[in-house]
């Protein structure tokens, strides 16, 4: 499994050097790491990465990477909190991890100076981490299907409660479910994160099983989001026509091969250079593919027993 070097000038996870791991301390590496595969895949359309600032004029590459530090202390925090309201209905759940959430979001634009990077994934990975502490917590198997179903449960109803509603739009999620239906993050979350677990998640494992390419396998996942989720963020940028748009043409790309595609990462480009071109910005994907890394690599949390880590598989999880 592939990892990264800390980026330049970054220096490795705090506490790197020791190997013991409290399960929250594993969990919100897990998620940390995600985020950083996530913005260091390169080159990825529209968003940014390691090549361009994507359609973006307001953040980059050390914005992700100051907002993903920023937000990473509260990931334990969203596991504990999954784990001491493991007797309570899950229902209940969302309303105490929210708290934590609003006060992480807020953490999070402190640290952007007001920039929106991660709002998205604050939210999956609230409700991934809470899950995964409520199911440890409950002594239940931590695999994708029981993490995800979790999940589902935790946000039971949220679209019904939350925008399918009368009242003022104060959102971008609110205003596009009146315009369009389109649920967005919540609808992604209320059903157990389908897309991923019916799309990029079987791209990955599949690419990474037959390459042994962590770097293919998440181009495969990005391409597969690319082609099938309904990304608020781009109905928001560019209407409907700019959602179709970026379906098309990730679909064309699979149907050319995808990853194993002639000149795929030529074709990955332009594809960049076409979504800059039209203000595109598949951010909601971009989340979805962090999503796709950690529940893929569940299994280090799974397989962890509280015994020293061999420093490689500590470092597998950070980046
Ligand atoms: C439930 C909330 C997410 C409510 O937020 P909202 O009503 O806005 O919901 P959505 O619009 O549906 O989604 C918000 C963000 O979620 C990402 N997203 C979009 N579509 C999907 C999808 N189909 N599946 C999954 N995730 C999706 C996306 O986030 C990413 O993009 C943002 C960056 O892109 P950008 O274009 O720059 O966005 P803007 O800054 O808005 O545009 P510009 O101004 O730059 O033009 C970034 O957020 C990425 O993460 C959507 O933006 C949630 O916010 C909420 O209720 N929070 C309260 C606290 C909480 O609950 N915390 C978690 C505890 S469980
Ligand atoms: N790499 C990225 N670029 C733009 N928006 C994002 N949202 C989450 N990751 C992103």
């Amino acid at each position: 499994m592939g990892f990264y070097p800390p980026p330049p000038g970054r220096r490795a996870w705090p506490g790197g050097e020791s190997c013991s791991f409290h399960h929250q301390e594993l969990v919100a590496r897990l998620a940390h790491g995600a985020l950083i595969r996530e913005v260091l895949l390169t080159p990825k359309p529209g968003l940014v990465d390691r090549r361009n600032s994507g359609a973006h004029r307001d953040m980059g590459l050390d914005t992700f990477l100051t907002s993903a530090e920023a937000i990473a202390p509260w990931f334990s925090k969203f596991f504990l909190c999954g784990m001491s309201g493991h007797r309570s209905p899950a229902e209940h759940v969302l309303a105490m991890l929210r708290s934590d959430g609003v006060a992480c979001e807020k953490a999070m634009f402190a640290a952007t100076g007001g920039i929106n990077t991660h709002k998205g994934s604050v939210f999956a990975f609230g409700l991934l981490c809470g899950a995964v502490g409520r199911c440890h917590g409950q002594g239940r198997p931590l695999d994708v299907q029981t993490i995800c179903d979790e999940v589902a449960g935790i946000c039971r109803d949220l679209v019904e409660r939350e925008l399918d509603r009368a009242g003022e739009a104060t959102t971008a999620g609110e205003h596009l479910f009146h315009q369009y239906g389109l649920t967005g993050a919540r609808g992604e979350a209320a059903s157990g994160f389908q897309t991923v677990r019916t799309f990029s998640l079987p791209a990955f494992l599949a690419v990474e099983a037959e390459t042994g390419s962590e770097q293919l396998a998440l181009f495969a996942a990005l391409l597969a989001l690319l082609a099938s989720n309904a990304d608020t963020n781009l109905v928001a940028r560019g209407g409907p026509e700019g959602l179709l748009f970026v379906q098309r043409e990730a679909s064309r790309l699979l149907a050319e091969g995808g990853v194993h595609a002639p000149y795929f990462m030529a074709k990955m480009a332009a594809f960049d250079d076409a979504l800059i071109k039209r203000n595109l910005s598949p951010g909601g994907s971009a989340d979805l593919l962090a999503v796709t890394w950690f529940l893929a690599r569940l299994s280090l949390f799974r397989d962890h027993n509280d015994k020293n880590l061999p420093k490689e598989e500590v470092s597998d999880v950070d980046a």
